[in-house]
């Protein structure tokens, strides 16, 4: 078999387009959608990240703005630039761009984010609102690859999902995405033994490891599905994801490319996440 490519750039360009029109409506209601990005210190990735969810956001005729602040910042201090853009009517999604300096206190970072404007569907109660299964900010990534997977009608119900990989932004909220669409889910881990003979079994594999090109066709199963969320650079500068593209497309049925597949799609997430924010739809 030789998998069929789920190209997330122009997934995204499709739903970009109708998220334009509905700006330019809310406009019109004057309803001006506007994302605010936090970023701390000078990591070039996220520098890069975050210029790109500026420029997604100007395509769609949606206001954002980019709040730089030094490395050093204290914690407090970062408390305060939180609590003024929670208070402000004009911001609708705020998101707080990861990682974050060792000295600043993560967790009670997205605490402080008003969950209403938590546009990247980190905070404790919007997580606890998705394993409920109820309507919230979904985490960006987790709802974009449901998104992939809706968009080629893959079926997920009744369907053997595994997980490789367990964070909180990537693994255990993807896995939960699916289980609240019925998927029967398996999560595997750097603890996880013999994970082959798991991830043979899977209709659905979904990769976030953070190990360039790790798995390849010996993992995964005739016709399966598999989706790379991993993104590392390599020494001459390219982008390659976890898994390894060309064996793996080999076997599976349909595949996600990396650069162009999770990527592009996490972005798009997170400005309709924003919408959904200023058209106050999440209590
Ligand atoms: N609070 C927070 N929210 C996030 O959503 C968040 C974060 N922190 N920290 C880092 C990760 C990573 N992330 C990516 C988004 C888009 C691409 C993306 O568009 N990638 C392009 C390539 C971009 C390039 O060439 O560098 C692609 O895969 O085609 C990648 C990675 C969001 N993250």
């Amino acid at each position: 078999m030789t998998a069929e490519i789920i190209n997330g750039k122009e997934l995204s360009m499709e739903l970009k387009q109708s998220m334009k029109e509905e700006v330019a409506l809310l406009h019109k209601q004057n309803i001006k959608p506007h994302l605010s990005v936090v970023l701390v210190g000078n990591n070039p990735a996220s520098r890069s990240y975050v210029n790109g969810k500026k420029r997604a956001s100007e395509e769609i005729g949606m206001s954002s703005e980019i709040i730089e602040l030094p490395e050093s910042i204290s914690q407090n201090e970062l408390l305060d630039v939180i609590s003024q853009l929670n208070k402000d009517k004009r911001v609708h999604g705020i998101l707080v761009q990861l990682p974050l300096p060792k000295h600043i206190d993560v967790q009670e970072i997205i605490e402080a984010i008003n969950p209403k404007k938590d546009v990247d569907g980190f905070h404790p109660i919007n997580i606890g609102r998705m394993m409920t299964g109820q309507d919230t900010f979904l985490s960006c990534t987790p709802f974009g690859i449901i998104q992939m997977l809706h968009s080629r009608n893959i079926p997920i119900a009744g369907q053997h999902a595994v997980i490789i990989g367990r964070s909180n932004i990537v693994g255990k909220p993807v896995g939960q995405l699916l289980l609240n669409e019925n998927a029967t889910v398996t999560y595997c881990h750097s603890k996880t033994k013999d994970m082959k003979s798991i991830t043979k079994l899977a209709d659905i594999l979904i990769v976030a490891v953070g190990r360039a090109n790790m798995i390849d066709k010996d993992y995964i199963k005739d016709g399966a599905v598999v989706i790379d969320v991993g993104i590392n650079r390599l020494d001459d500068g390219s982008l390659t994801g976890d898994v390894d593209f060309d064996s793996a497309s080999e076997k599976a049925s349909y595949i996600t490319p990396v650069p162009k597949g999770v990527g592009p799609m996490t972005i798009t997430m997170l400005l309709q996440n924003t919408i959904k924010a200023a058209k106050g739809m999440v209590k």
